[in-house]
């Protein structure tokens, strides 16, 4: 039995956005997701009834097309979570168009789905907004500063959108801090990273669909980034 409007959960074609969907598809969400590569994933989403988007956020052409397409799709949404990120370390001699195209994905492509989708959301009660942004923006990063500016922008849309939706629409955030390792994460990267928390382990997707499935669960939270770090902030 399918519950009410369909979950839309961006960069979901991979890892832990992949994650997620395959969870609501569990939990009896209809899903519509994004994805800007096509990758063999998205035929198991699509024959589980998923609607899946090609999409860029690196420019606003790109966001404004994947919002009409979207519309085309639905009218209605239970959520949108904002899931599609790009890990960019900062690039010497490509700083200006990294920055843009980081802030553009983080930022500019949250913000304008969610001023031009809240129509969609106030068709359904209850709806949510979830932004996934990334532990690292409370403290800062040496060698990703325009990812982590981005990210931490993030986390004030969480609050700003919070305040305007009130109480149609609850908007939160979860702030990760490593979930899932990357395929050439070396031995030693690994271990050095482990080292960083408290809990020193690579805990896998699961604890971000746990978060996620609070955040739409509980009718009592709104402007509130849950942070997902194994107690990074304890070391
Ligand atoms: N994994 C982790 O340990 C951590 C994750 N996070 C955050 O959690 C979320 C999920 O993490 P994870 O699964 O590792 O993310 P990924 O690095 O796998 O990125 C998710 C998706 O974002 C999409 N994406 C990247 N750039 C663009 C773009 N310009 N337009 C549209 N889509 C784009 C990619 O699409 P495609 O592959 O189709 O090109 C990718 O599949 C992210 O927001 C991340 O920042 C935070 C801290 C730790
Ligand atoms: N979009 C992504 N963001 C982040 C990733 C990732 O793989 N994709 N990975 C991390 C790391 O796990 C970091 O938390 C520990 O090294 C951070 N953000």
């Amino acid at each position: 039995m399918q519950l009410s409007a369909p979950i839309l959960i961006t960069g979901a074609s991979q890892r832990l956005g992949l994650h997620c969907a395959e969870r609501l598809l569990d939990d009896g969400h209809a899903v519509i997701v994004s994805y800007r590569t096509p990758r063999a994933s998205l035929q198991r989403l699509r024959e589980r009834g998923a609607i899946c988007l090609q999409a860029d956020f690196a420019s606003e052409a790109g966001i404004l097309a994947f919002i009409a397409e979207l519309k085309a799709h639905t009218d209605s949404l239970r959520a949108i979570v904002h899931n599609a990120a790009e890990w960019q370390v900062d690039m010497p001699g490509d700083e200006a168009a990294t920055f843009q195209r980081l802030f553009n994905v983080h930022m500019l492509a949250p913000y304008l789905i969610n001023l031009h989708c809240a129509e969609l959301l106030r068709r359904s009660t209850p709806a949510d907004i979830v932004h996934l942004s990334d532990d690292v923006a409370r403290t800062g990063s040496a060698n990703r500063v325009a990812y982590c500016a981005s990210k931490a922008g993030l986390d004030n849309l969480t609050l700003s959108f919070a305040a305007k939706y009130a109480p149609a629409i609850k908007v939160n955030g979860i702030a990760p801090a490593l979930i899932l390792f990357n395929e050439g994460d070396d031995d030693a990267y690994r271990a050095k990273t482990l080292a960083k928390s408290a809990l020193g382990i690579e805990p896998g997707a699961e604890v971000i669909y746990q978060s996620l499935r609070y955040l739409l669960d509980n009718p009592y939270v709104t402007g509130t980034t849950l942070t997902v770090n194994g107690g990074r902030h304890l070391k």
